[in-house]
């Protein structure tokens, strides 16, 4: 332990640090993010990545149950679980997949192009099906860590938010509802996800895999954004 500015600072301490560093590789920072939110993408671009993005909302329920699976802990799969329920609904007309087809109609899509993947790119496909892939083979807690982007997620989304109702009029305000909800979501998420995952990982060892975790989930989005920015140009 060694003492910083009067408090004292412990390997949990630099482990959370090590964690929450990772927003310097956050897909905010993506130039196809950047110019969103300045407002300069034009409307296919904004079409294409909510065509596009749509690809990761239907599969993070899917990641979401190979963690449920891969997890032994029942009080953990008992929290976790609110998770499909929040993206899947309880019935259809529910949930954030359906909130995310709400705002590809109003920025003027149909849920068939959306559904069917036609404007799907294959970098888009790779980067999400990685992800589903790294829950369903990986130890379950290192798939919980990489959900962790997520405590980066809502300075993005309040971003988004104000970018969208500013830039992008031309989308109708009710389509938005899904980035609002998320506002509230995301942090009660990912503070779970960082309970599990202080708790779990003590060791130095554990402690270097879920960072590294995080990490690929980090290349995972920035992998994404590069496929949507190479496939609708400026
Ligand atoms: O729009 C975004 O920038 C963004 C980022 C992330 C993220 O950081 O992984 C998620 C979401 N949105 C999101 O809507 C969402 O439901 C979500 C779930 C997860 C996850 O890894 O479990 N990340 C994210």
């Amino acid at each position: 332990m060694t003492a910083t500015s009067g408090t004292t600072r412990t390997d949990a301490d630099g482990f959370v640090e090590a964690l929450r560093a990772h927003s310097r590789r956050y897909h905010d920072r993506h130039p196809f993010h950047v110019r969103m939110n300045a407002g300069r993408l034009s409307r296919r671009q904004i079409q294409g990545w909510v065509a596009n993005r749509f690809y990761y909302q239907e599969n993070i329920p899917r990641k979401d149950a190979a963690i449920l699976a891969n997890c032994p802990d029942l009080e953990v799969r008992r929290r976790w679980i609110r998770r499909i329920v929040n993206h899947d609904g309880r019935r259809p007309g529910e949930g954030g997949v359906e909130a995310w087809l709400r705002l590809a109609e109003a920025a003027g899509l149909t849920r068939e192009e959306v559904q069917d993947h036609r404007h799907l790119v294959p970098g888009v496909r790779f980067a999400v099906d990685a992800y589903v892939d790294f829950a369903r083979t990986r130890p379950w807690v290192e798939a919980v860590a990489s959900s962790l982007t997520e405590l980066f997620a809502p300075d993005l989304m309040a971003e988004r938010l104000a970018a969208f109702e500013r830039w992008y009029s031309w989308i109708e305000p009710a389509g938005l509802a899904y980035f609002r909800a998320r506002l509230e979501e995301a942090p009660r998420d990912c503070e779970h996800a960082l309970e599990v995952v202080t708790a779990y990982c003590r060791s130095p060892e554990s402690r270097a895999r879920a960072v590294d975790a995080l990490s690929f989930k980090c290349d995972v989005l920035w992998s994404l954004m590069d496929a949507i920015d190479h496939a609708y140009p400026e």
